[in-house]
């Protein structure tokens, strides 16, 4: 990384350095350093309690870091400094484990609550504006592949089209960054398989980090993977490279 008279220079989309967090003197994350590049897919994964959720909620401007920096848009943006509302509107989504769809709406209406609202629209641009929403909630149907079931209530959807349609929602707000925990947990192969498709998809045209336990949907990503463990990078590489790490092997494969 760069340095010239201690200002940072970065062409990342994402960097973290020397970032620490503690909870009742607890160090969930520890000197953590970590870097994103502008339309990288990066895989996150680490045993329980690594601390992965800890480093998503600092991005998110949920968890204030103790110390280090957490730098967005080529070294821009001071995300430490900003609340979660600011930090959204930048282009950071984040879509949590579990679904959360209005499930009482059809499928075609919870894309269209999702969509970025626009502003200073006049009101007489308002039916273009409602034909735009329409062209992107087909292309959102067509990409997460719920064309078929645009109608139907989110509530009657699987499992696996709910986690779908909530990636499809986070896409409606139109992000820079995806910020995607355990989407495949509690899917069936096929469903995970197909989630991986999805999210190779939306990585052509956005930056995505995907958080996940389940190795055969990380291997199918096939991108950079980030070894966490106390709340540090422990490796990082090729998924095939990092657990055929001794360490990584030790403390996550737990062989
Ligand atoms: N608000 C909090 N208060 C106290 N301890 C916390 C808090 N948040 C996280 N921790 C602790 O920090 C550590 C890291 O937790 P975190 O949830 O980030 O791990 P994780 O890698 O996401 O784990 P998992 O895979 O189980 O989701 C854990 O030991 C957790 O108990």
């Amino acid at each position: 990384m760069d340095q010239v008279s201690g200002n940072k220079i970065t062409r990342a989309l994402l960097y973290l350095s020397g970032v620490s967090v503690s909870f009742e003197g607890f160090r969930a994350i520890n000197n953590l350093s970590l870097t994103i590049d502008h339309g990288e897919m990066r895989a996150i994964i680490g045993p329980n309690g690594a601390g992965k959720t800890t480093m998503m909620d600092i991005i998110t401007g949920k968890t204030r870091p103790d110390e280090g920096d957490v730098l967005y848009n080529d070294g821009n943006v001071d995300l430490t400094q900003l609340d979660e509302t600011s930090i959204a509107n930048l282009g950071i989504g984040r879509k949590f484990q579990k679904p959360t769809v209005f499930e009482q709406h059809t499928v075609e209406d919870n894309l269209l609550l999702s969509l970025k609202a626009d502003r200073g629209v006049w009101p007489n641009l308002f039916w273009r504006t409602t034909e735009a929403h329409r062209e992107r909630i087909d292309e959102i149907l067509e990409i997460t592949k719920l064309t078929a079931h645009r109608s139907r209530m989110a509530g009657a959807l699987s499992h696996g089209q709910k986690q779908w349609l909530e990636i499809g929602m986070l896409l409606g707000q139109d992000p820079k960054l995806l910020l995607v925990d355990e989407p495949v947990a509690g899917m069936t192969d096929a469903e995970t398989a197909q989630t991986a498709d999805l999210l190779r998809d939306i990585a052509k045209d956005h930056s995505v980090v995907v958080v996940e336990h389940d190795m055969d949907f990380v291997r199918a990503l096939d991108v950079k993977v980030t070894v966490l463990h106390e709340g540090s990078v422990l490796a990082e590489g090729r998924l095939d490279q990092v657990t055929s790490d001794e360490r990584v092997i030790e403390v996550y494969l737990g062989r």
